[in-house]
């Protein structure tokens, strides 16, 4: 196997126009892989700590010189040598490099940029797809594309208060039919609110941002969309959203459509919205600090729908045992920046998984032309993935790159479809 021979690091943009870094990594056999790091804008407070150089100058203070020249003085050096295929043992000595427990005197985003690139030169060295080389022979489970359409909350300018509303097609025989049937109730939708007389402008994740009379009123638009495409709510398409209540969680009470409500009053929420639409996924309903809501809610609804944690697990491994022993979800949202390595990850998506946990496979909001999530979701089997709108090249990149994996598995492939969600019932 190939060992590593140089690192170099840089600083780009990304999707909302904020640095981000992105490095590259050789080997002595002429291979390289490079890998771009993504940025949250609703993001945890128990994140992995993504550096900034918070001065005035470069970026308004959003610059990522420190991460860059960390990975090429701090790190460079220590990794030279190692085989590529080592991933575990590089990402450890990242973390004794380190030394902090949140990643704060590297940055997150340096250690990430490393520890993907490293990963996808290994695969090139190996002459395989970087699905295969992290998810061996049996990586063959494409994921049900969890499609963002319509943005509110920190990805919007608009008054709704819930960040993501998803179309999951889960009746399509494949993937690239999924995508086809999102992308037609997405272009739907926006005839739906131009009927209307609703904005058709984007939030950051490439869905529709109108102000709207309520939150429910987004998914009563969706299914009119729905149908308007020739498509049957609940059987082809069903519903998802990510409500990112840590965003609205203020002094003990979620403030939500215009007044303070308790746990007990979302949940109550919640429980009226899946009896009235075909919703198979909810995402951080509550706020990040909120462990006991968490279990009443998953005792409530947990054999009905899936519940996500984002913020309340940050994809790391001992926030999501906490989870676990606790009955606060049944499903990790799994975010390579939150955790700030892939064998992290691995370890996150593996403890989920063994624990009769789901796991989606996510982007940020801040994204770049990398794909490497695609390949991460159908590499650990997730049956699950959601980068955003069928609309946007930092989106469709990774539905992209699923297109491409699925052709390339030919008739091996397989599209998880509602067997992704097997709790829930269609009609
Ligand atoms: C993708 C998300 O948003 P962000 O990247 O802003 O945290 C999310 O909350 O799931
Ligand atoms: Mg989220």
């Amino acid at each position: 196997m190939a060992t590593i021979e140089a690192i170099v690091a840089r600083e780009i943009l990304d999707s909302r126009g904020n640095p981000t870094v992105e490095v590259e990594v050789g080997l002595d056999d002429g291979t390289i892989g490079r890998a771009a790091v993504p940025s949250g804008a609703s993001t945890g407070a128990f994140e992995a700590i993504e550096l900034r150089d918070g001065d005035k100058g470069r970026y308004l203070g959003k610059g990522v010189e420190k991460a860059v020249s960390n990975v090429e003085d701090k790190i460079a050096d220590e990794l030279l040598g190692y085989e590529a295929s080592e991933q575990r043992l590089i990402d450890e000595k990242m973390l004794d490099i380190d030394g902090s427990s949140d990643k704060s005197e590297l940055g997150a985003n340096a250690i990430l940029g490393v520890s993907l690139a490293v990963a996808k030169a290994a695969a090139q060295s190996a002459e395989l797809p970087l699905f295969r080389y992290l998810g061996g022979p049996n990586a063959h489970l494409l994921p049900v594309p969890m499609m963002n359409i319509l943005n509110g909350g920190a990805h919007a300018d608009s008054n709704v208060d819930v960040q993501e509303f998803m179309i999951a097609p889960i009746g399509a025989p494949s993937f690239r039919e999924a995508l086809r049937t999102g992308a037609e109730v997405y272009h739907a939708l926006k005839s739906v609110l131009k009927k209307k007389g609703l904005s058709t402008g984007l939030g950051d994740e490439g869905g529709f941002a109108p102000s709207l009379p309520s939150n429910a009123s987004a998914l009563d638009l969706i299914a009119e969309a729905v149908q308007a495409a020739g498509f049957a709510l609940g059987t082809d398409i069903v519903l998802a959203m990510d409500v990112a209540a840590t965003e609205f969680h203020k002094d003990g009470a979620y403030v939500f459509e215009g007044s303070p409500k308790s746990t007990e009053e979302m949940i109550n929420y919640y429980a009226k919205l899946a009896e009235t639409y075909p919703i198979v996924s909810i995402e951080d309903p509550l706020s990040e600090e909120d462990w006991a809501g968490w279990s009443a809610m998953t005792a409530q609804l947990g054999s009905k729908i899936q519940i996500v944690g984002d913020d309340l697990f940050v994809t790391n491994p001992t926030r999501i045992g906490r989870g676990i022993a606790e009955s606060a979800a049944n499903a990790v949202l799994v975010k390579v920046n939150q955790i700030g390595s892939l064998t992290e990850t691995l370890d996150a998506v593996d403890l989920a998984h063994r624990s009769g946990f789901r796991t989606m496979m996510s982007h940020r909001s801040g994204e770049t032309e990398d794909v490497t999530i695609a390949d991460l979701a159908v590499a650990v089997g997730s049956g699950q993935i959601k980068t955003g709108a069928p609309a946007r090249s930092d989106r469709v990149a990774k539905y992209n790159q699923l297109l491409r994996i699925e052709e390339e598995l030919g008739s091996a492939a397989r599209y998880a479809g509602a067997g992704a969600f097997p709790r829930y019932r269609t009609a």
